[in-house]
């Protein structure tokens, strides 16, 4: 699904009034019947229970007080407490503040805030957080950050309108203090602050509602693919009956070290596991019959490394002479990061032509000369960095790196030329036309070592099976993060390995074609 910027939704709903008449009354008040139903559904009939709307003094608290009329119409009990002065109000939401009874709305601008109507905040069944929406444009203090932390305390189902105050709608991060609320209700389309952490699990259960935008409108604002199970199910490309192996590619895994044969083994594991017709696992000659031992429909090449026990000058004409004929190279789990392991490295980036992922100590080698990408022939590269190796590649910190994610992997993917996977929680994918999607799949079992090679093994496979790569990119990541949660379901997020997903991939896969 696509989602957008605030500032995105903020221009759909000026075009939808200037271009297509739309009255922005009307969009509120079907903003406020879409919270309004999804209240009404989550939290059953209206009998003796109070609703407590907390509004703020833009469009936001607008929804709310739309919200708090048509409940009221619906039986509830209804109490607004606005944290403005009513002077301040206006526009829509004024002229939906001014249908409320009265009797039902108290005005409680800074510094008083919240806290006097504690006594609210205990007797009401459910909370309407209408306090900011996409207008947030600084950290929440004072009186507001008093309010969302009262909010918070109250123990009691929060509903948020649109999105939890405090998080911003462009990024998912909290400024300041934001609403932890049990069902989020959006308009339109998702924002990037509803799947982006801690946005995403801030939201609690996110509803997106029609408000009445024309589909013109939606379908022409700018925003990211959101991979989620349907964008999947699109991606896969269900089998010929006629195939043969030859018909899913070759893939060659250029893996291993002394101590990370299980690197190598993973990766190219995986790739059987993701479809490929045929693998081939390259390793240092040292190492083969551990790996021989460790794969089974994967075929191993065993390279010369002068005893070394891992990849190095001496092993560049076996391995080029190898790549030959393959349809997709994937470079780096365990290789190890010794110089004259990443000099050869550095030298295949520049001699490849085939599609080509590069991971883990692959990723290291390039940092010391990253430049080496704008030299790279003209096939497409795939990087897997985790933040720590984007930091290192960029030159930067992890800090940097995870304040902005889509930035970070857009621009890099852009000047380089190359398709960027930045690994983390809700990982972005962004290609070199400026093309960025986020992944909806996935969960904290994957936090632990493994799980990167599995992914390189997966993206590889996929290349070598013909799909054009941000399709590769974005069906690979989804289903590793799918696996996981199959395996989660299964057996619970703790103690979940990185085999635990490869050997789930057919499963996964076959939830996509069913
Ligand atoms: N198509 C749609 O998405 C629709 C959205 N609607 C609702 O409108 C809000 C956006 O309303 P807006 O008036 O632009 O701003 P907010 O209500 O989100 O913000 C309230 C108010 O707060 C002030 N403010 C901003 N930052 C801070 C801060 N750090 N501390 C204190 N005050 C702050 C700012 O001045 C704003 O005026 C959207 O979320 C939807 O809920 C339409 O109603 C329906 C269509
Ligand atoms: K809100």
């Amino acid at each position: 699904m696509k989602v957008v910027t605030g500032e995105t939704m903020q221009r759909m709903d000026r075009r939808s009034i200037e271009e297509f008449g739309i009255p922005g009354i009307d969009l509120m008040e079907n903003a406020g019947q879409g919270c309004a139903a999804a209240i009404i559904e989550r939290f059953g009939p209206a009998a003796g229970r109070m609703v407590l709307v907390v509004a703020g003094k833009g469009n936001n608290g607008g929804d709310g007080y739309v919200i708090a009329r048509l409940l009221q119409q619906e039986g509830w009990e209804v109490q607004t407490v606005v944290l403005a002065l009513r002077e301040e109000i206006a526009g829509d939401a004024k002229v939906n503040l001014d249908r409320l009874d009265p009797e039902t709305v108290m005005f409680s601008p800074p510094p008083a805030g919240l806290a006097p109507f504690a006594p609210h905040l205990e007797r009401a069944s459910v909370i309407v957080d209408a306090l900011f929406g996409t207008g947030l444009k600084s950290e929440v203090q004072g009186s507001f950050a008093e309010a969302i932390n009262l909010l918070n305390a109250a123990g009691k189902p929060v509903v948020a309108v649109d999105i939890p105050s405090g998080i911003d709608a462009g990024t998912g991060r909290t400024l300041g203090v934001a609403v932890k609320a049990d069902v989020t209700v959006t308009f339109a389309l998702a924002k990037l602050g509803h799947v982006l952490y801690p946005g995403a699990e801030l939201c609690g259960d996110l509803r997106v509602v029609d408000i009445g935008i024309p589909l013109q409108v939606a379908a022409d604002a700018e925003g990211y693919d959101f991979v989620d199970h349907g964008t999947a199910c699109r991606l896969v490309r269900p089998r010929d009956r006629r195939a043969h192996k030859g018909s899913f590619g070759h893939c060659l895994v250029v893996a291993g070290s002394t101590g990370k044969t299980g690197a190598a083994a993973m990766a190219a594991n995986s790739a059987v596991r993701a479809g490929s017709g045929l693998v081939t696992l390259a390793v240092p000659e040292r190492l083969n019959a551990i790996l021989e031992m460790k794969t089974t429909e994967a075929m191993t090449l065993p390279l010369p490394d002068g005893g070394a026990g891992r990849l190095v000058q001496d092993s560049a004409p076996a391995l080029l002479e190898a790549i030959g004929g393959k349809s997709a190279v994937a470079l780096g789990p365990g290789i190890s990061w010794h110089l004259d392991t990443a000099r050869l490295i550095r030298h295949l980036v520049t001699k490849i032509e085939t599609p080509l992922v590069i991971d883990a100590d692959g990723l290291n080698a390039l940092s010391e000369d990253p430049a080496i990408l704008q030299r790279k022939r003209s096939n497409c590269i795939v990087l897997t960095p985790h933040p720590g190796e984007m930091a290192r590649l960029t030159g930067t910190s992890t800090a940097i790196i995870e304040a902005d994610r889509i930035a970070a992997a857009r621009e890099f993917a852009e000047q380089n030329g190359v398709y960027m996977i930045l690994k983390g929680a809700r990982t972005v994918i962004a290609a070199p036309d400026g093309r960025v999607a986020i992944n909806g799949s996935g969960n904290p079992g994957m936090a632990s070592g493994g799980m990167g090679d599995v992914l390189t093994g997966i993206l590889a496979s996929l290349l070598g099976q013909g799909y054009e790569p941000f399709d590769a990119c974005r069906l690979g990541v989804f289903i590793h993060g799918h696996a996981a949660d199959l395996v989660a379901a299964d057996k619970g997020e703790i103690g979940m390995s990185a085999v635990d997903v490869q050997e789930r991939l057919p499963w996964a896969f076959k939830t996509l074609t069913l």
